[in-house]
Order: structure tokens, then C-alpha cells, then sequence
């Protein structure tokens, strides 16, 4: 197991890059820490298999460091740095046993025979495949060929991590929580370093006690999954995480806040004074539907909007409002109602209430 430090990385696929488009990987620092249950997140071609492959070796980055607790290995092959990494589709020998496919990475090191023996029926009583140890791997559904497949990555006692890139892409629904929720056992049994590269936040945050999320080549937010609902760290965080995602509205700097049409939003002091701070037009306000209050009667803190919809989602309900020139969600209890075009008064508690500048999120010590 190590520490999986990444310095100044970046890479490109373009011979000689010329500006930041040309990047599957922006430069960015980043530490992925020994025994961590990880998972990385972000939409199609943000990066993320590229990240992984820099990791395990499959491909050299074109800048920065690859370092495993502390020492360089950007010139090793995956063999030498030890990583086991399961992909989106099995990867296993269709001729060989089951038992034969779990023990060929441990035959490779040559471990014996006895200690093969013992570590493939505990990787496969977890897996719970060990009725099929002695069967053909060809004969084996799909979702049984991907658990032999995470069990040839399991397996080793000696990996540096295992980094997962989407390995249930191709399992039954029903089955995805399920092996989930093992892999994440698996963890907790054998303390081992895990990476596991999704594009399903669901899948990040059931797995994963961080999630690093990826937006463009660049790692912009890396944290709890409640960090990332209650305090997005980049916009593109806010809109991925939640469903529906974080109300984001662009404004304009106003005394004591923002405004967008002619809804003015006072602002707190601090929020007021880095805005007077940071010269970038690129303002936004945002808000999560879940922290956006409804009530019956204005007062100073409200503003009014127009009701467009309601849909009723069993144990809660999402409404749409109008507001000024922008539309926003609203997540209510089960027995809210409101007609279509009433009026209700919207506030936006102050603490739920975040800004970004450039794209980021402004904190209150900057
Ligand atoms: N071998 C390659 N040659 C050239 N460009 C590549 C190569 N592999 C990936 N890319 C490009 O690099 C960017 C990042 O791709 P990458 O596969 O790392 O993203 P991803 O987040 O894993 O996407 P997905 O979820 O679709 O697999 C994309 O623009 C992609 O087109």
C-alpha cells in the first residue's frame, strides 16, 4: 500500500500543446493517501481514465511527478509499481478456472502454493463466487466474470492500490449496489488504497469517504460527500452534485450585494467586500434547492416569485419558480401545494447562500 502523490502533473496528447485546451490533464497537485477509499468523479472526458493510467503506469504524463510514498516512478512499469486495476470490462482468461484466473497474478510473484490457495478462497468466499471456483471462467455470467475480474486485483497482499475505472458498467442494475457495498467491505477488511473512476455520484458517494471531482483536466473540488453538497467548491460542483443540482444565477455587483433583472440580493459584509476585492466580471450566485425556503407571507427577506410547476416525487416534491428573469428548483415536504401561477416568497438563508467568482467559490477567510 502507499501514498500516492501526484506533483505538477499535466498532461497532453498533442505532441507540442499549445494552450490549456490541448490538456486531458491540467496541472494540479494532488495526494491520493495510503489506505483511502477514493473515488473519482467527473462527466465523459474530464480526464479521469487518463488520470488513472498516469497512475498505474499505462501512460507516461507529459509534465510533473508520479511519486509512491515519496519516491518517483514515472520511469517504472505498471508491473513495478505494484497497482492492480480493474476496467470497465473484465478482463480475465476464459480458458482457465476461476481458481486458476485469481491465482495467476499470485503464481506470476511466485507465492506458494499453499498461501495461493488459502488468499483465493478468501477473496472468493468475499466475492461470494466460490462455487464457481473450479468452472471454466467462459461458462460464467457477465457480472461473474467482472467479480473475477476484481478478485484478480484483490487478490495480491502486496498492491500499491487498486484503481477501479467504472468496473460496473457492465452488471445488472441490481446487482451494482450490491457489489458496492462489498467492494466498500473489502475496503474495511483489508485497509487497502482504492481509486474507483465514475461518472455516477450515487456510485462515488455509497463507495468513497472522498470523492475528487474532475471538471476540464483539472481536479476541482476534493472532499466528503457532504462537503460537496453543502459547500461546492466550483459551479460545475454544484450543478453534478444533487439532483436537482444547485441553482446558479449570474448577477451583477449591487450595493450590499448582487442583482440579476431587478432582484436585488443583499449580500454579507465579507461576501460584499471580496467582491469589491476581485476585479472579474464572471460573478454567480448559487443556491441548492434543498436550502431555498418558501413562505406564505413576504417580509423583508423574501422575494417573490411565480410558481411553473410541481412535481410530486412521492416523498418530496420539486417546484419550479419564477424569479425575476431566472427559474429556479425548489425541493418541499410531500404536503406542500400550490396552484400553477400563485405566488409564494422565497429566502435564501445566508449560510446556503454561496458565491462564485470565476467559476470558484469565494470562502470566508480569502
Ligand atoms: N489515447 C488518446 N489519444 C488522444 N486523446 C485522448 C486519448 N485518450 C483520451 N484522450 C482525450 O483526452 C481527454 C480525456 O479523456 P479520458 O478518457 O481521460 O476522460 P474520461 O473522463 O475518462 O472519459 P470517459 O468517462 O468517457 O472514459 C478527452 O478529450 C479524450 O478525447
Amino acid at each position: 500500500m502507499a501514498e500516492i502523490q501526484l506533483k505538477s502533473l499535466a498532461h497532453s496528447y498533442v505532441s507540442a500543446p499549445t494552450g490549456p485546451d490541448d490538456y486531458a490533464i491540467r496541472q494540479l497537485d494532488h495526494v491520493w493517501h495510503k489506505g483511502g477509499a477514493y473515488a473519482l468523479l467527473g462527466p465523459s472526458g474530464c480526464g479521469k481514465s487518463t488520470m488513472l493510467n498516469i497512475i498505474s503506469g499505462l501512460v507516461q504524463p507529459s509534465e510533473g511527478d508520479v511519486l509512491f510514498d515519496g519516491k518517483r516512478v514515472n520511469e517504472l512499469s505498471p508491473r513495478d509499481r505494484n497497482i492492480a486495476q480493474v476496467f470497465q470490462f473484465p478482463v480475465i482468461y476464459d480458458s482457465m478456472t476461476v481458481f486458476d484466473n485469481l491465482a495467476f497474478p499470485l503464481k506470476n510473484n511466485k507465492i506458494p502454493a499453499s498461501k495461493i490457495k488459502a488468499r483465493v478462497h478468501e477473496i472468493a468466499e468475499v466475492l461470494e463466487i466460490e462455487d464457481k471456483l473450479y468452472k471454466k471462467a467462459k461458462n460464467l455470467t457477465a457480472d461473474e466474470k467482472q467479480k473475477v475480474s476484481m478478485g484478480r486485483g484483490l487478490v495480491r497482499e502486496d498492491v500499491s492500490a487498486i484503481l477501479f475505472d467504472e468496473p460496473l458498467t457492465v452488471i445488472d442494475p441490481q446487482l451494482k449496489w450490491k457489489l458496492r457495498r462489498k467492494l466498500k467491505q473489502i475496503h474495511e477488511q483489508f485497509d487497502i488504497t482504492m481509486v474507483y473512476v465514475t461518472h455516477d455520484q450515487l456510485e462515488a458517494s455509497t463507495f468513497a469517504d472522498k470523492i475528487a471531482v474532475m471538471y476540464g483536466g483539472q481536479i476541482v473540488q476534493f472532499g466528503t460527500p457532504t462537503e460537496l453538497f453543502e459547500r461546492p467548491n466550483h459551479t460545475f460542483v454544484g450543478f453534478f452534485i444533487g439532483s436537482p443540482g444547485m441553482n446558479l444565477i449570474e448577477v451583477q455587483r449591487c450595493p450590499r450585494g448582487v442583482c440579476f433583472g431587478s432582484i436585488v440580493v443583499p449580500l454579507d459584509s465579507w461576501k460584499v467586500e471580496a467582491l469589491q476585492r476581485l476585479k472579474s466580471g464572471n460573478i454567480k450566485i448559487g443556491i441548492r434547492p434543498e436550502f431555498v425556503e418558501i413562505s406564505a407571507q413576504p417580509s423583508d427577506e423574501t422575494f417573490e416569485a411565480e410558481v411553473r410547476d410541481v412535481e410530486d416525487l412521492g416523498t418530496y416534491k420539486i417546484v419550479t419558480v419564477q424569479l425575476g428573469p431566472e427559474i429556479l428548483k425548489v425541493r418541499q415536504n410531500e404536503d406542500f401545494s400550490a396552484d400553477i401561477g400563485s405566488r409564494v416568497h422565497l429566502s435564501f438563508p445566508s449560510q446556503w447562500l454561496m458565491l462564485y467568482v470565476d467559476e470558484f467559490l469565494i470562502k470566508e477567510q480569502e
